[in-house]
């Protein structure tokens, strides 16, 4: 870090406006040196000739820093206070990661939630968290006005405890003020996500951001409440700070403590000498974007995904844009809007949001399936979500480990008699003996209500082995905290076929259409499925389609995925004594290094062929000559073609030494899966049935196989990833997420239905 060299500056505050100004005059005039960076060149001019100026009661007190523009700034960079608006993060950060020293750090003091971002282009341990409620303005370049003070919280990210780094930074902000540490700036960050809506709401109209959260108690509360649901399903703690109580204003919180809540708000906001908010005078004074919709993203994402309405923060938000270039058109009437829309009564359809509502009904047009049924399901899942986490827990402690035979038994057993319990007796049931792999377990479910012509059933297609090996649950066991789930086998795939049972319940349970159903699932799928292969196929042929329960990318289904070869190249060589007749033996060694490179040659990355050579053994001692090497190969291809052009070219390997013999065996384990029109068909239909939830739907083409793979080579068209949101598959950091059980569940029973139905 350069800071740790006495001529080089202590801080660096990138963004000397109206927070980063106000920190940079508190740190220097207590003696620490300080480079400010900031885009604006006459700022930066001003603080070069008169130092950084703060105004405040009618005095004005200036202190010398350095100052720069990005242009200009040389060397590297140690303690970053970041101080630009939210919405140039990006560009800023293109400014700082390269200079950024390996033992620096940046520090987010913003509005919204910046830190991953941040995180994403330093690095996690290079990123600070921080939450700041200061008052303050640019009056005039060079010059800041201290508005009042307010909060100014510092921690590690992502709840870590409070570190030496974070009370060292603490400790020289106490120049400034009363900065504290804390290992929950998270909620201090939603806490202000909401008061931050009540402040951008003010923005609508030119008055005092007090006069107005007065006025317009209705609305104000209505957008918190929105806000506040968004980190309630989160498991956020939200945190108070200065005068604003966000359990006052959570959903459901007791209307006179609400009320007691924006007395005491208001009451504060009125002794702030800044009345109006950033906001406001990005609109009305400079006459540039707004930094809310930046701060919102997340939050709008959240919701999405949750189900949960943002009406009114969307319309703030819109009202906002509006307002850019014309705020002459700001007004009182924006939030007399606001509180009629808050007081409405709730539509007959619960909606997730304005846009989402338009996808509803532009998807309506096109699935059977009534938007009011589609909402029941999702109601009636997100009702049941602990239950979910409950049978999620109790599946992922039967560790079932491809190669534990005795687990996989009992998994299975366990497994039979949770579908008896959630799903009641099948219609008919097979168990496919395997000697050396787990049973296949195949249960029939016929149809109801349907008025599909189509009467084949659909296969939902899961596996119950996970790659963890027995005793894994010793160290590692199911863990939740908040929305994230962890342990062995949550994402691939214990969390999908959850998923499939609640679905089919959820049908059941609201008396909705659903297809014939056959549940089918092996215990061999993450060794290649070689001893389910047959019969998975045969029960594809005669299935309509397959919905198969592996987790999602990213939350998209899976379109589109690669063939895989598994294949064994073995070099046999002739051994010799090393030292003594170093020449009479023919290496396997040299040979299968020699076999290495010509692989490697095989690769083709714009192809999308990849071919990894993963595992190499080879001899006995080092003084003997090898007399047999074996390397390991995993390929992967997109294509047909290229499945040939690998397959013909690993065919025809010949050694380099002739005295030794080159033997590839293995091959195609699975098909490459293509994105059919049959595939891209019911991936169409899933995308409507997620509209009509009130989300998109993204698809994906992946590396990884899955069973669909095999379907897809029969002609059975298949929709892939239709299972757990989350990611870490085969990691120790292998996680899914509880919104995402109810919205995949969700999502697998409205497809189901409007299958029943097509
Ligand atoms: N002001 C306040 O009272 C409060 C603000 N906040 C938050 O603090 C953050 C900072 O806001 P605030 O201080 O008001 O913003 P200002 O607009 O006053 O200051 C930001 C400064 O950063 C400069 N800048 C922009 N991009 C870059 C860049 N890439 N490199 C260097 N400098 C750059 C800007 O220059 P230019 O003008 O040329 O773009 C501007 O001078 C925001 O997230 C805000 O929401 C939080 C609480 C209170
Ligand atoms: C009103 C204030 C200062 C509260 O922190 C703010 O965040 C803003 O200027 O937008």
């Amino acid at each position: 870090m350069n800071d740790t060299h006495p001529e080089q500056p202590g801080y660096t505050v990138v963004g000397a406006g109206a927070i980063g100004g106000t920190l940079a005059f508190a740190l220097a005039r207590a003696g620490h040196p300080v480079t400010v960076v900031d885009a604006d060149p006459t700022h930066v001019d001003a603080i070069r000739t008169h130092g950084l100026v703060v105004a405040r009661s009618g005095t004005r007190e200036s202190v010398p820093v350095t100052a720069t523009t990005p242009d200009e700034f040389a060397g590297p960079l140690g303690r970053v206070l970041l101080a630009v608006k939210a919405q140039a993060t990006g560009t800023a950060l293109d400014w700082i990661a390269p200079r950024l020293a390996p033992d620096g750090y940046v520090v987010s003091l913003q509005n919204g939630f910046n830190e991953s971002l941040i995180a994403q282009r330093v690095g996690a341990a290079r990123t600070v968290a921080a939450f700041v409620n200061i008052f303050a303005d640019v009056i005039e370049p060079g010059v800041i006005q201290d508005g009042g003070a307010g909060a100014l919280v510092i921690g590690e990210p992502d709840g870590a405890p409070v570190s030496p780094r974070v009370r060292d930074l603490v400790a020289d902000l106490r120049s400034w003020g009363p900065a504290v540490a804390s290992d929950n700036v998270e909620g201090y960050l939603w806490a202000k996500a909401g008061f931050g809506a009540m402040l951008a709401a003010t923005a609508l109209a030119d008055a005092p951001m007090a006069d107005l959260i007065d006025r317009h108690r209705p609305a104000m509360a209505a957008l918190t409440v929105e806000v506040f649901a968004v980190s309630d399903r989160l498991g956020v703690t939200l945190e108070a700070f200065d005068a604003f109580e966000p359990h006052a204003f959570r959903p459901g919180a007791d209307p006179a403590a609400r009320n007691a809540a924006f007395d005491r708000l208001t009451a504060w906001l009125r002794t702030q000498t800044k009345d109006r908010s950033g906001i406001w005078r990005d609109l009305a004074v400079r006459h540039r974007p707004v930094e809310a919709p930046t701060h919102y993203t997340d939050v709008f994402h959240h919701a999405e995904r949750e189900g949960l309405p943002t009406t009114l923060l969307r319309t703030v938000v819109n009202g906002l844009r509006q307002l850019e270039g014309a705020a002459h058109d700001m007004s009182e009437s924006r939030l007399e809007e606001l509180d009629r829309l808050a007081q409405a009564p709730a539509p007959s359809l619960p909606v997730n949001s304005a846009q989402a509502e338009a996808v509803r009904n532009s998807a309506q047009a096109e699935v059977v399936l009534s938007s009011a049924q589609a909402e029941a399901v999702r109601q009636w899942l997100d009702a049941h979500r602990e239950d979910m986490v409950a049978d999620l827990a109790a599946y992922t402690s039967q560790g079932s480990a491809s190669d534990d035979l005795d687990a996989l038994d009992s998994c299975l057993g366990w497994l039979r008699g949770w579908l008896d319990r959630r799903l009641g007796e099948p219609d008919a049931e097979e168990t496919l003996a395997r000697e050396e792999t787990g049973d296949i377990l195949v249960r029939r479910y016929s149809a109801r209500d349907t008025t599909t012509q189509d009467s084949r059933p659909v296969l939902l297609l899961g596996h119950y082995d996970t790659v963890w090996p027995t005793g894994t649950l010793d160290t590692w066991p199911f863990q939740r905290d908040g929305d994230r789930i962890s342990g062995p086998g949550v994402f691939d795939m214990k969390a999908g076929l959850v998923q499939a049972v609640w679905a089919l319940r959820a049908l059941d349970a609201l008396g909705l259409p659903r297809p014939a159903c056959t549940v089918m699932l092996n215990g061999d799928e993450e060794t290649g499925s070689l001893a389910s292969r047959d019969a998975l196929v045969e029960e594809a042929r005669g299935s309509r389609l397959a919905m198969v329960f592996e987790a999602a990318a990213d939350g998209a289904i899976k379109t589109a995925r690669k063939g895989v070869g598994l294949f064994t190249v073995t070099v046999t060589g002739s051994e010799a004594h090393a030292g003594l007749d170093p020449t009479a033996g023919a290496s396997a060694v040299d040979e299968l290094a020699h076999q290495i490179l010509r692989l490697a040659d095989l690769r083709s990355p714009d192809a999308g062929t990849s071919l990894n050579v993963g595992v190499v053994a080879g001899g006995t001692r080092s003084n003997v000559t090898a007399g047999q090497a074996v390397g390991r190969i995993d390929v992967r291809v997109a294509t047909a073609a290229e499945q040939r052009r690998v397959g013909e070219a690993l065919a025809v390997l010949r050694p380099v030494d002739p005295r030794t013999r080159v033997e590839v065996t293995g091959g195609w384990n699975r098909p490459v899966f293509e994105r059919t029109e049959s595939v891209a068909a019911l991936a169409d239909l899933a995308r409507r049935c997620a509209a009509l939830l009130g989300h998109d739907l993204p698809e994906a083409t992946v590396g990884g196989a899955s069973d669909g793979n095999f379907v897809v080579a029969e002609g059975t068209p298949v929709l892939d990833g239709i299972g757990a949101v989350g990611s870490g598959a085969h990691a120790r950091s292998e996680n899914t997420s509880v919104s995402g059980m109810v919205t995949r569940a969700a999502l697998a029973a409205t497809v189901l239905a409007a299958l029943a139905l097509e």
